[in-house]
């Protein structure tokens, strides 16, 4: 699929950059030829002075600067020495920042595409993944891949660079201990590297149980009231401690092999250090090496530990990020929603008419089944039917939230493939039994963040929704905080919210789902009539279980397992024995 991120798209968002690109690699390359000599010239001084052969270093001095004393000659060396390694720190820090503009621009565009995709995704696709791994996708598996583009953009080509410079020095010194250095010294890390990753198989183990004892945790401390109501003390706490001996037994395996590898690891570099310092020895008494130069090939050493280091992890950064690209091409697998030109107005009244309307979820189960309805402009109708026979979903079609399978629906005798769905949705206002909200202030969930309805119009609307007298009581009023999905408002306060909202939002067709299940009876009549005015001109679909609600509707849906089994007004369906009269049996009792 062209829409994925692949690593050639990564190339080309980096391309975007060349300018960085470029000068970055040039400040690389200089720091590099700044360090490369780092290690060499302290050591060069104990043959040049300490052995009394004046070469490189003291001839140039004596040039320079003039000639001097053993003491002379190491200060300024060392001076030297220090001054080249802030250099090389000045230009490191230009060098990350160059590099960490760039990888914080690739993740930022990577990020921007995946909401712009998501933002437009289906709804029924958008559950297929889940919120939870949305986020992880975009935080988590984004954050690996700028590391791997940090890795790879800056380090990888400063790595090989640095080896490559470093290679020269030490075969020009001496080729037999250089090519020693250069094969034994790679070896050794891909070796700790090995070692590494059976101890991060132990981590691995460690989190899993550390993640399921948490998890069991904190559902058992959630649920604890609920455990010791029915007596399940017992079963609930052997599980948490069965977790916790998980726990123990991956840790303590974790904890002292990982110590005991690492120490072998470093044992064994110590190891090939001290093969490789007997050979310098060797090489010094049987060949024309000189002790300096000896100290010099020591110090390198040290030095490619970093890029060989970096050069190896990127195998392991580049399989991390494969991995990250492959669950972050999931969010734009999803498919998106199909919206069509023709908008559906504000101004004028239209009809919904369902057509043999199928809808499943997954493909487990068929949710909706051959529905055909009509309902024209600014009628009344009610949808009744037992706990899961479909009606929050029909609404939920109806409103355009999710994409049926298969039959056909029409809005003003309109094919919803060819209407704008912002402009459905702009019609349509389904009001929920349990609304989720915003944890910002309570104009901000009134007006969904839209500054330009003033206060005198919130009042308004909050006076018909009867919340009103509840704000006024509020010392922060319209500016209150509703807490994380409207957690310090009650179930009633809330319902009455999402019918404020909906006030402000004034649509053509309003869809209650229990909306008002919250709100004690005389409330509720009171709620119902100050809407009178408002609902008047307006479509409105009821789903209620109480009577009283869908009585008066000019006509009852009843579903049953997703299926439309009676139409009809309350004294048509009264009068045929069957689910209607069942449920008007089930209320009277
Ligand atoms: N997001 C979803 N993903 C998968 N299945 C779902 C989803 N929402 C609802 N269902 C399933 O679809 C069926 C119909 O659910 P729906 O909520 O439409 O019923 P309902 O008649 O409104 O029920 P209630 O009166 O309890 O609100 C149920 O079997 C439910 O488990």
């Amino acid at each position: 699929m062209n829409n994925q991120i692949t690593f050639k798209y990564l190339w080309t968002l980096l391309l975007n950059k060349k300018k960085h690109l470029i000068i970055g690699q040039i400040i690389t390359i200089i720091a590099i030829l700044i360090s490369i000599p780092i290690p060499l010239m302290l050591p060069a001084l104990v043959d040049e002075v300490l052995l009394n052969k004046p070469d490189f270093f003291v001839n140039n001095i004596n040039t320079l600067i003039g000639k001097g004393s053993a003491f002379y000659y190491i200060a300024i060396v060392t001076i030297c020495v220090i001054f080249l390694r802030f250099i090389h720190f000045l230009f490191s820090a230009i060098i990350t920042k160059l590099f960490t503009s760039i990888a914080k621009y690739i993740t930022f565009k990577i990020r921007e595409k995946l909401l712009n995709h998501l933002k437009n995704v289906c709804m029924n696709e958008y559950e297929t993944l889940g919120s939870g791994a949305i986020a992880a996708n975009l935080i988590t598996d984004v954050n690996t891949l700028d590391n791997f583009i940090i890795t790879g953009a800056s380090k990888f080509i400063a790595s090989i660079l640095t080896l490559i410079a470093v290679s020269f020095v030490l075969i020009a010194i001496h080729p037999i201990l250089g090519l020693m250095i250069l094969i034994i010294q790679p070896i050794i890390m891909i070796l700790s590297k090995k070692i590494a990753k059976s101890v991060g198989t132990l981590k691995k183990e460690e989190n899993s149980a550390i993640e399921k004892f948490q998890n069991n945790l904190g559902e058992v401390l959630e649920l604890f009231g609920q455990i010791k109501a029915s007596n399940k003390e017992r079963y609930f706490f052997t599980q948490s401690i069965k977790r916790a001996k998980q726990v123990k037994d991956t840790s303590n395996e974790f904890n002292y092999k990982s110590i005991a590898y690492e120490r072998f690891s470093f044992t064994i570099f110590l190891a090939a250090f001290e093969i490789l310092r007997a050979a310098g020895l060797l090489m010094v008494a049987y060949s024309d090496l000189s002790i300096g130069m000896m100290f010099a090939m020591f110090g390198y050493i040290w030095f490619i530990m970093t890029p060989v280091q970096d050069i190896l992890s990127m195998q392991y950064s580049y399989a991390q990020a494969k991995a990250a690209l492959e669950r972050i091409n999931k969010i734009l697998e999803l498919k998106m929603e199909t919206s069509g030109n023709t908008l559906l107005s504000k101004q004028n009244d239209f009809s919904i008419e369902l057509r043999n309307l199928f809808f499943s979820y997954n493909s487990e189960k068929e949710t909706l089944k051959n529905i055909s309805l009509k309902i024209q402009p600014k009628d009344k109708i009610a949808l009744i039917g037992a706990s899961g026979s479909g009606k929050t979903t029909l609404a939920q079609i109806i409103a355009s939230f999710y994409t049926k399978n298969s039959g056909e629906l029409l809005y003003n005798n309109i094919k919803i493939e060819e209407l704008n769905k912002e402009s459905i949705r702009d019609n349509i206002f389904l009001v929920l039994q349990m609304p989720i909200l915003f944890n910002n202030t309570l104009r901000f969930n009134i007006t969904m963040g839209n500054d330009k309805i003033d206060d005198l119009e919130i009042y308004k609307a909050l006076e018909i929704a009867q919340l009103k007298e509840n704000i006024d009581k509020m010392p922060k009023g319209l500016d209150t905080i509703v807490g994380k999905h409207g957690i310090r408002l009650s179930g009633g306060q809330r319902q009455r919210l999402s019918i404020a909202r909906m006030i402000i939002a004034n649509p053509k067709v309003v869809i209650f789902d229990e909306s008002t299940s919250a709100l004690d009876v005389p409330t509720e009549t009171k709620l119902f009539d100050a809407l009178k005015p408002i609902l008047e001109n307006k479509t409105v679909i009821t789903i209620a279980h109480r009577l009283s609600t869908v009585k008066n509707a000019k006509k009852i849906y009843v579903l049953e397992e997703g299926e439309l089994v009676q139409t009809g007004t309350h004294e048509e369906l009264e009068k045929v024995e069957g689910h209607y009269t069942k449920f008007v049996k089930n209320q009277l009792i």
